[in-house]
């Protein structure tokens, strides 16, 4: 069984604790995003750095720490990474870094230190978030006391779940839910992923359902309609799509969206996420109106006999900028 969290803190009375600061990082592919975390938990002083220019967390947080100069040295240390956590030894998947849990926390002179998978953090962050950090797309009432399920596309598309414990408490549970085969649900869908079948060994989620996944889905799209493509990047598909420019674009978005829908609610009936469906990373909330028009929800709830159960279920996307910091911010504290 995988832990969802590694921590480590040798002294086990925490005398140091509560001197200093929380240290706080969100790493990612291509970025590392530190802030520091005073006693009211809220987040502040961050910065993006960029993890080429670093050859792994401690250098870039001793820059971090050298630019804001906190007033006493951070003890505690939460640090979300973009990848698997399944013990000491950390391997980001979209970018080199490498790292040890226990030896970054020596480096950094922390107490404690925890490391935990992003999406893990993201899910941290729901309960925490309010009503102008999040819009709702359809459904019901979540429902007290049931799992809630996390997901969104960014880079990969992350995947978690926050599961009550029925004490009033919490666990997040981290999953590789990105990576589950990518089904059709539609002509056209299928003849989308029987041209990606042709270029990828596994046609998961992550290949449609992701910026890199959108250009897959573009490409693909231009071959089945005959059309070259005229976009090369994400933001660029998705500029022609916005500016009503070019069609196909548009129908690429619609396909990402409408795919999003099936797997969240494949994830939705897996779970029991009656609790409800957030989505956050860097993608959707770019494209709010466009997403609301989109066959997300309808794939979401196109379930045959759970129709129903699919239909009660809300599912909100997530506008706060930092939600990974929200959750991180609550286990420095
Ligand atoms: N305007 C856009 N429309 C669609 N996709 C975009 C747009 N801008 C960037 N992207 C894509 O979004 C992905 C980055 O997603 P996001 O902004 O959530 O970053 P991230 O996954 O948090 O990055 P990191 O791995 O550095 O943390 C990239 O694949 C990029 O191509």
């Amino acid at each position: 069984m995988v832990p969802p969290l590694v921590t480590l803190a040798p002294s086990a009375d925490g005398t140091a604790a509560a001197a200093g600061p929380g240290l706080i990082a969100d790493i990612g592919g291509t970025n590392a995003r530190f802030a520091l975390v005073g006693p009211d938990g809220v987040a502040h002083d961050s910065r993006t750095l960029l993890c080429a220019d670093y050859e792994g967390p401690t250098a870039a947080a001793r820059a971090y720490l050298a630019e804001v100069r906190p007033p006493a040295a951070p003890v505690r240390g939460a640090f979300c990474v973009a990848c698997p956590v399944t013990g000491d030894a950390v391997a980001l998947t979209n970018n080199p870094w490498r790292f040890s849990v226990e030896a970054t926390r020596q480096a950094l002179g922390l107490d404690r230190l925890t490391v935990v998978n992003d999406f893990v953090a993201n899910a941290l962050a729901v309960p925490l978030l309010t009503d102008a950090d999040r819009v709702r797309v359809g459904g019901g009432a979540s429902v007290p006391g049931m799992p809630v399920a996390v997901l969104g596309p960014g880079t990969g598309l992350g995947v978690a779940l926050l599961v009550p414990t029925g004490d009033g408490r919490v666990v997040p549970v981290a999953t590789e839910g990105g990576h589950v085969t990518m089904p059709a649900t539609d002509a056209r869908e299928a003849a989308v992923l029987e041209r990606l079948a042709r270029r990828f060994d596994h046609v998961s989620a992550e290949r449609v359902i992701s910026g890199a996944g959108l250009v897959n889905l573009y490409q693909a799209l231009c071959g089945v309609e005959g059309v070259e493509p005229a976009a090369g990047e994400a933001a660029e598909i998705g500029r022609r799509a916005l500016d009503g420019e070019d069609d196909v674009c548009l129908r690429a978005l619609h396909l990402m969206f409408g795919m999003l829908g099936t797997v969240a609610g494949n994830l939705a009936l897996s779970s029991g996420a009656l609790g409800g469906v957030t989505i956050m990373g860097g993608i959707v909330p770019r494209y709010l109106d466009l997403f609301r028009a989109s066959p997300f929800r309808a794939k979401f709830e196109a379930k045959g006999r759970f129709r129903d159960y699919l239909a009660a279920i809300p599912v909100d996307v997530v506008t706060h900028r930092y939600p990974a910091f929200v959750g991180l911010a609550g286990l420095v504290v």
